[in-house]
């Protein structure tokens, strides 16, 4: 999963949330996709931070989940 906050001022924030290493897999994916789209159809943000939940950034592709790389291929 990933989390959109907009924050204050400028600033919107995309939290990846996939414990125990906020590994992406599909619907972390899905879910940055939907951040980044609602950062962007909102003209009052102007920096997207990312970041991941519970201290940790991310330990990149979740093993075991090669669709992911079908989905950040193949999707619009
Ligand atoms: C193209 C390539 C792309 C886009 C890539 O992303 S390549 C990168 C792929 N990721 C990695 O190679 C990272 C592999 N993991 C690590 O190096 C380490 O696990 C860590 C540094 C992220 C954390 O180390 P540590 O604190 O010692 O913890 P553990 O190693 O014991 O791991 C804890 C549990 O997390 C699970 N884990 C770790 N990485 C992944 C992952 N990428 N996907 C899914 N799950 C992951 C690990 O299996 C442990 O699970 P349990 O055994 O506790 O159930």
């Amino acid at each position: 999963m990933a989390e959109y906050t907009r924050l204050w001022n400028c600033l919107a924030l995309i939290r990846l949330r996939n414990p125990p290493v906020n590994s992406i897999s599909t619907a972390v994916l899905h879910g940055i996709k939907a951040g980044l789209q609602k950062a962007l159809t909102d003209h009052t943000v102007k920096a997207i931070v990312i970041c991941g939940a519970d201290g940790k950034f991310s330990a990149g592709v979740q093993v075991c989940d090669s669709s992911v790389f079908y989905n950040a291929q193949c999707s619009p």
